[in-house]
């Protein structure tokens, strides 16, 4: 099995990229999602976001994550806190989810924070998916419906683009000047060659 990992920063295309993938027949893992539902499910994170950031982060049964990333985004000290607690969950649950896939050649897991989190060491290949940051903040302002301020808020704590592309083994153009398809279509026929 080969395990590739998906990043871009925020509005780069991840998502879209890993549709394509999933019509390939590939299995995505998303960390961003599946770190949500473990916020709200694990009760390991439940205790340590409790014991360092107080009750009032939980209501009921669901971390408030509105509460939360304001806490975390604007505070490196709290987001790396934030993230050593969450993150050694995530890696679990993506390993479990790994094992129930044992029959398919090739899975992926989805992560804007793939290296920011270390998720690179659980993959064999990387794949950074690229948008020049104007076109990053446009996509995810409209899609989102959100302000710039809080889509820079995200980005400040993301490795830059042109290091991602460079820590990757592959780069997909999402650029609105490199059709995506193609660009999939010919990084899965090279991980099928190397894999030979
Ligand atoms: C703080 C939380 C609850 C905010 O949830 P919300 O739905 O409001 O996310 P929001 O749309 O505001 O932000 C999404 C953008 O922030 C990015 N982001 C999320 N966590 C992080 C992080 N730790 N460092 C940098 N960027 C992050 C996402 O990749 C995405 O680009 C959530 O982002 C979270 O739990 N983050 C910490 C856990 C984590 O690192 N998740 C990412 C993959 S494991
Ligand atoms: N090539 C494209 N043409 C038109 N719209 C696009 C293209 N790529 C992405 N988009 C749109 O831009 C937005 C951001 O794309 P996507 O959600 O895939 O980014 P992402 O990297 O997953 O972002 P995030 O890290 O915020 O989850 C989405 O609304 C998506 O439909």
């Amino acid at each position: 099995m080969i395990k590739i990992g998906v990043t871009g920063n925020i509005g780069s295309g991840k998502s879209v990229v890993c549709e394509l993938l999933k019509i390939h027949g590939i299995p995505v893992y998303n960390a961003d999602k599946e770190a949500k539902r473990l916020n709200d499910s694990s009760p390991v994170i439940r205790e340590k976001l409790i014991q360092h950031f107080g009750k009032e982060i939980y209501v009921g049964d669901k971390l408030d994550k509105n509460k939360f990333a304001q806490l975390i985004f604007n505070n490196p000290e709290k987001l790396s806190l934030a993230n050593s607690i969450i993150h050694p969950e995530v890696a679990k649950d993506f390993a479990a989810w790994v094992k129930s896939k044992n029959n398919y050649p090739i899975v992926a897991l989805e992560a804007a924070i793939l290296f920011e989190g270390n998720f690179h060491h659980y993959v064999d290949k990387t794949i950074t998916v690229f948008a020049p940051l104007e076109l990053r903040i446009a996509r995810a302002s409209q899609r989102d419906n959100v302000t710039i301020e809080k889509i820079n808020e995200r980005e400040k704590n993301q490795i830059p683009d042109e290091e991602k592309i460079k820590m990757a083994d592959f780069v997909i153009y999402n650029d609105d000047k490199h059709a995506l398809i193609p660009q999939v279509s010919n990084l899965l026929k090279q991980l099928d060659l190397n894999e030979k």
